[in-house]
């Protein structure tokens, strides 16, 4: 993975399961979800997004098949019950409990109890008269779900042949890197792949790492990603080998703009579509190998660091020529969060039509998806996918 065009060969994604079913008007909020998805339908635009990379020679790989998979090694069994439960919401008894409970599971159930979560009346019966399950509601969650495993672009990213698995900054999304981690660890598939940068170190999200060229990563910095987060993972890279030039991004730390690829995301070897409201603003550091160390310089606007490090005249941006609140509404729906299949080729939500057509007057095809379920928990095909293996371009 060298780039965010290069023809797209596998990917991971996650179809979303049980855990949607989970949100209700009282948790949706702490649970990231802006709305109540109705899950049908957000698996039948699932099933659509996916069939559309199918159709473009695209390798789909579904998380809770490998995980699944995984499961079948008792290390991972193992490593799965622990990172399940939590003692200190649950208490010891329970605790004990649970963990018996989920490791006489199959690896399906397992999966399944993992991703969906559990509530204390679904606990097993035997619990019934424990404090801790007598004084929860019976909907409170023993094991809380994972609805948003289904933006798979945050938990891990790769850069080279590298994958880095996300220390991730809410509370809501912390069990994502174990599950992730694991599928990585003991899947027979990625049982040949290095790390890049390891888990449960400073927060990184993968939403916030965009590779703009070979040797060239941007990460975003703002409600997610930490300066410390990116000066480790610049730090990793260049240990690795990976990158001559990192470039932070201050994002603004708020919810419409929670990730980089929010508001900008590669669509050509040479071209971006980002929300026109930040394009003048927006400012990178970039940070360079030196001596052992970083060598920090900046800020300067992000379009000039960018086509500076990427060794090109200027970075494109998609002129989408927008008025201010056909754009905000249209950036809130992820219009500048594109999947690229290929230079030039983008998965985009169909709803962001005046974007959509903008980016076609440019040249750039656009692969249209619906997303009205999907899009309720801020996310758009960017978001929803975890490139594996691109080919170099
Ligand atoms: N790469 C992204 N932009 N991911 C979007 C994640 C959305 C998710 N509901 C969250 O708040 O974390």
């Amino acid at each position: 993975m060298q780039s965010e065009v290069g023809p797209l060969h596998t990917v991971l994604l996650h179809r979303p399961g049980n855990e949607l079913k989970r949100l209700t008007p009282r948790n949706n909020d702490q649970l990231l979800f802006d709305a109540i998805p109705w899950v049908d339908r957000a698996q039948e635009e699932h099933d659509a997004f996916a069939e559309t990379l199918r159709g473009r020679g695209v390798e789909v790989l579904l998380l809770h098949e490998l995980l699944a998979e995984a499961l079948a090694d008792p290390r991972a069994r193992a490593s799965a019950v622990h990172s399940g439960v939590d003692e200190l919401k649950v208490g010891g008894d329970l605790a004990d409990t649970l963990r018996s409970h989920l490791s006489s599971a199959d690896a399906e159930t397992l999966a399944e109890m993992l991703i969906a979560g559990m509530t204390f009346e679904e606990l097993p019966a035997a619990e019934g008269s424990s404090l801790v399950r007598r004084m929860h509601h019976p909907h409170d969650f023993a094991i809380a779900p994972l609805p948003n495993l289904l933006f798979t672009r945050d938990s891990s990213a790769w850069v080279g042949d590298r994958v880095a698995i996300a220390a991730l900054a809410m509370p809501a999304r912390r069990r994502e890197s174990a599950l992730t981690d694991l599928v990585y660890a003991y899947h027979p598939r990625f049982s040949h792949c290095s790390r890049a940068y390891g888990a449960h170190s400073a927060p990184v999200e993968g939403g916030d790492v965009l590779l703009l060229s070979p040797g060239v990563v941007a990460i975003g910095v703002g409600e997610r990603t930490t300066p410390a987060g990116a000066e480790s993972f610049a730090r990793s890279v260049f240990a690795d080998d990976l990158a001559h030039t990192v470039l932070a991004v201050p994002i603004t730390q708020q919810r419409a703009s929670m990730h980089l690829d929010t508001v900008c995301t590669m669509v050509d070897r040479d071209a971006v579509v980002m929300y026109p409201a930040i394009q003048d603003s927006l400012t990178a550091y970039a940070m360079r190998p030196d001596d052992g160390g970083i060598r920090v310089t900046g800020p300067s606007p992000f379009l000039e660091a960018a086509a500076e490090a990427m060794d090109i005249d200027h970075l494109r941006v998609i002129d989408t020529g927008l008025d201010p609140v056909t754009a905000e509404r249209e950036q809130w729906e992820d219009g500048n969060n594109t999947l690229a299949v290929a230079p030039g080729v983008v998965v985009a939500y169909e709803r962001n039509a005046e974007t959509n057509a903008r980016l076609e007057e440019a040249g750039i095809e656009v692969l249209r998806i619906s997303g009205s379920e999907l899009g309720s928990g801020r996310g758009g095909p960017r978001c929803m996918s975890c490139p594996i293996i691109r080919e170099v371009l």
